[in-house]
């Protein structure tokens, strides 16, 4: 293997911080169809309450996640300033994340600008060109995308989908069947043949920047996707909204995976799986002045795919579906990421009327929240 610089992260902070109390998934009990069949309720049920959990035991071993970080800093730490605009996103535009999004960019609070820097990846890493320093790494990116598929069956299990159609299809890769009724199944797993790896630097902030952001770094919303993946790291700084209105701290646990649904899930599950909302903010103080790098792998659906309630679930016929918008009136994946993406951090926000602090926006006819 090509070596990577190594990064040294500071240990887990010893201040008392108030956590979530989230579901903890072992998937070394997916052996079976009984543990699969156990595990499938822990999730459905964490999905549908915080909306977070941990995943354990998920197929890599401390080091290759070790390895998988060392190699997302490569991005920010081997590449200069001018290369890295040569590979900027130019997300506003484009409504796409692939290549570097740069620091200051996004609005956050006050006229304070974002202090984090991104680079996404598509899954198929030949899509794009990248910059030189990371060639060497893009196969072990690669299978770092592909190693997240385990998730998606446990979610669909939660729906009393059919197991075994779904390990058939993961080696499913055609886009084009996207006409008349789409099952859940190939809307949910077809997005980790379609997504992409994103690797985030934060930098420490100015006092001031904190001050008129009030510790802010990342405002409060929803994930766009289907599914996200974020490989826990050691510097707190997340934080969901909780039932009750209340932030919690994502507590770290060495090498576990942390996964969230985003709205797109909550769409094509007619609202069961929830998109819960989260933020960053300034770490404890003893974690403070070190940057902070997150892996995360974010899942979508194709383009082509209309985003309708499931309505084959079983559980869903028992439980109701909860619309957000006419299925007429559907958004697809592909104007849904686009214009949720090209607005994010860059349109003017609105205030809600009920003095309620969060600010708003409409994107494709759903309206969008962002929390402070
Ligand atoms: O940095 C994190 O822990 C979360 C980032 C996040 O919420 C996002 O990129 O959507
Ligand atoms: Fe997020």
């Amino acid at each position: 293997m090509p070596p990577a610089p190594r990064r040294i992260n500071p240990p887990p902070t010893r201040e008392k911080l108030d956590y979530a109390d989230m579901a903890v998934i072992d998937l070394s009990k997916a052996q079976d169809a009984k543990g699969r069949a156990d595990l499938a309720i822990q999730v459905s049920e964490a999905m549908q309450t915080l909306g977070f959990l941990y995943v354990i035991n998920h197929g890599y071993t401390s080091s290759q996640t070790e390895r998988i970080f060392d190699i997302a800093d490569v991005l920010f730490s081997c590449v200069d300033s001018d290369e890295k605009r040569l590979y900027a996103a130019n997300t506003k535009v484009t409504g796409s994340h692939q290549g570097y999004k740069p620091r200051q960019s996004w609005h956050i609070n006050n006229g304070v600008q974002d202090q984090l820097e991104h680079y996404a990846i598509h899954r198929n890493v030949t899509m794009r060109q990248h910059p030189e320093a990371i060639r060497p790494f893009l196969n072990e990116i690669e299978a770092f995308a592909r190693h997240t598929h385990f998730n998606l069956r446990l979610l669909a299990l939660g729906l009393e989908l059919p197991e075994e159609t779904l390990v058939n299809l993961h080696g499913f890769s055609s886009v084009g069947e996207t006409q008349g009724k789409i099952s859940f199944l190939r809307q949910v797993v077809l997005p980790y043949l379609l997504d992409k790896a994103r690797f985030i630097k934060y930098y420490p902030r100015s006092e001031d920047d904190e001050l008129k952001t009030k510790n802010v770094w990342l405002k409060g919303h929803t994930d766009i996707g289907s599914i996200t993946v974020l490989y826990s790291q050691p510097i707190a700084a997340l934080q969901m909204l909780g039932q009750g209105g209340k932030w919690k701290w994502v507590k770290h646990i060495e090498n576990a995976v942390i996964i969230n649904a985003g709205d797109v899930m909550e769409f094509l599950s007619g609202g069961y799986y929830k998109a819960t909302i989260h933020r960053v903010v300034q770490p404890p103080v003893d974690q403070r002045n070190h940057t902070r790098l997150g892996v995360f792998y974010f899942a979508l659906p194709d383009d082509n795919v209309q985003l309708v309630p499931f309505i084959e679930s079983p559980v869903l016929q028992r439980v109701g579906i909860v619309r957000r918008y006419e299925d007429a009136d559907a958004p697809t994946t592909e104007a849904w990421r686009k214009s949720r993406t090209s607005a994010y951090g860059y349109t003017q926000l609105k205030a809600a009327d009920n003095g309620s602090g969060v600010e708003e926006e409409t994107i494709n006819g759903v309206l969008v929240k962002h929390y402070n």
